[in-house]
């Protein structure tokens, strides 16, 4: 089997490429890192440092790199078996149009073999949306021959990877958490679903989706948010601080309430799952900054994403939102200059007001209650008058 990742990145080498590799796929990376793809293409293989109690070098073999903008990308889709990617959801408007040229090539060669592609980001089914922008620049004529030919599969992944130095300078290496977990939907595929050990084949992705995103990921972005506000600079530091934890905590019990009610998870199984992520928060191998964590506040920020979406669910469910609250406000309150959305955000709130700047981003109405606890919030914390 043999398989295109574009995103050669933390997930691509530590998490997706690593699963595929093992399970003896022969994995092509495609970047637009030249460094690293000349890496990859001249050594073939790379280490991964799998951090915790026992720590593991293992090494990733027999991958090569190409540039994702040369046409080579185009024959490779036109011929594997399987296409994922982990470059970051604004991305993938943006390699959608190769995809699509690749797509017509495959078709135009007469390959009717099945191509499952699978999205490997953080969003609510983000290959449903890739499939979206793909189908944008397919012609109208190919897409029942695309529906027929190639699975677009949707998944939920987590593994904590953020970037390492390595001690001998290697740009491949990459230092990744022990946990992983890799959830794709089974009735996406087009064809046999391939046995990868580590990949989880399910009937009922959107509750792995969200459990994942509206726990782990909003008591990230939570941590981040307001480690930056207190000056700490790492995700683990910031967990250690009983104040942040607290709220953390509550927020992701929030979220949970909605996540049981919704998908009648079994409560119990859900607090230990919020334990075992607060621990991962903490884990002393990883050194995992804010600034990661907090990366691109307004995406963040969005309807779908780990903050709102859960916001709107304590609504719905009729459940406690305090928590969830101060974490939406601490967002609000990111500033940094070396992230374009934390600059974008603090110049919209400037112009705009916290609370058009807020309904703006978010899709929120501005007479929505939620509008003026939050504005009540962010100035308390902006008057520093908070934890
Ligand atoms: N790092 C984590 O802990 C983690 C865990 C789960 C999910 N994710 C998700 O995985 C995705 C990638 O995150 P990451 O941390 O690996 O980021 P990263 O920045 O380390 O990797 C992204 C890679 O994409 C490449 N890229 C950018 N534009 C490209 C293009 N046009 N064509 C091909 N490659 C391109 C970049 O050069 C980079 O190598 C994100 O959606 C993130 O939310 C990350
Ligand atoms: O990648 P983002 O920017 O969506 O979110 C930052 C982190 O929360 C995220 O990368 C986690 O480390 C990851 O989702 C763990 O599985």
């Amino acid at each position: 089997m043999q398989a295109l990742h574009f995103g050669a990145g933390n997930i691509g080498r530590g998490f997706i490429g690593k699963l595929l590799s093992d399970a003896g796929i022969q994995v092509t990376f495609a970047d637009v890192n030249q460094e690293i793809i000349d890496a990859i293409a001249t050594r073939h293989e790379y280490p991964v440092n799998v951090v915790g109690e026992q720590s593991t070098t293992e090494i990733v073999k027999n991958v090569d790199g190409i540039n994702s903008t040369s046409n080579e990308v185009i024959d490779y889709i036109a011929s594997v078996d399987l296409l994922t990617t982990a470059v970051g959801p604004q991305i993938l408007a943006r390699i959608a149009p190769t995809i699509a040229q690749g797509i017509i090539a495959r078709h135009n060669r007469g390959n009717s073999k099945p191509l499952n592609i699978i999205a490997c980001e953080n969003m609510v089914r983000g290959t449903s949306q890739f499939k979206q922008e793909i189908f944008k620049a397919l012609p109208e004529e190919l897409q029942q021959w695309t529906n027929t030919h190639i699975g677009f599969v949707d998944s939920a992944v987590d593994r904590i990877v953020p970037p390492a130095t390595s001690k001998t300078g290697d740009i491949l290496e990459v230092t990744v958490e022990t946990f992983s977990e890799w959830i794709v939907d089974e009735t996406q595929f087009v064809g046999i679903i391939p046995t990868i050990k580590g990949m989880q084949p399910v009937d009922n992705l959107m509750a792995f989706v969200e459990r994942k995103l509206f726990t782990l990921n909003t008591g990230h972005a939570i941590t981040a948010y307001l480690g930056f506000y207190n000056g700490i600079g790492t995700i683990r530091d910031a967990i250690l601080d009983e104040r942040i934890r607290l709220i953390v905590r509550g927020a992701m019990e929030e979220s949970g309430l909605v996540l049981i009610k919704r998908y009648n998870f079994d409560e119990q199984k859900h607090m230990a799952y919020i334990e075992k992520i607060l621990s991962r928060f903490e884990n002393p191998y990883l050194q995992d900054d804010t600034a990661r964590v907090g990366r691109q506040p307004i995406r963040k920020l969005g309807a779908d994403d780990r903050l709102i979406k859960p916001l709107l669910g304590t609504f719905e469910y009729q459940v406690k939102n305090t928590n969830l609250l101060i974490g939406v406000a601490a967002a609000l309150n990111y500033r940094n200059n070396d992230d374009e959305q934390a600059v974008k955000l603090e110049k919209l709130i400037t112009e705009k007001g916290v609370k058009q700047a807020f309904c703006e981003i978010s899709g929120i109405d501005v007479n929505n209650s939620i509008v003026m606890k939050v504005e009540e919030i962010y100035t308390a914390m902006q008057d520093h008058q908070f934890v």
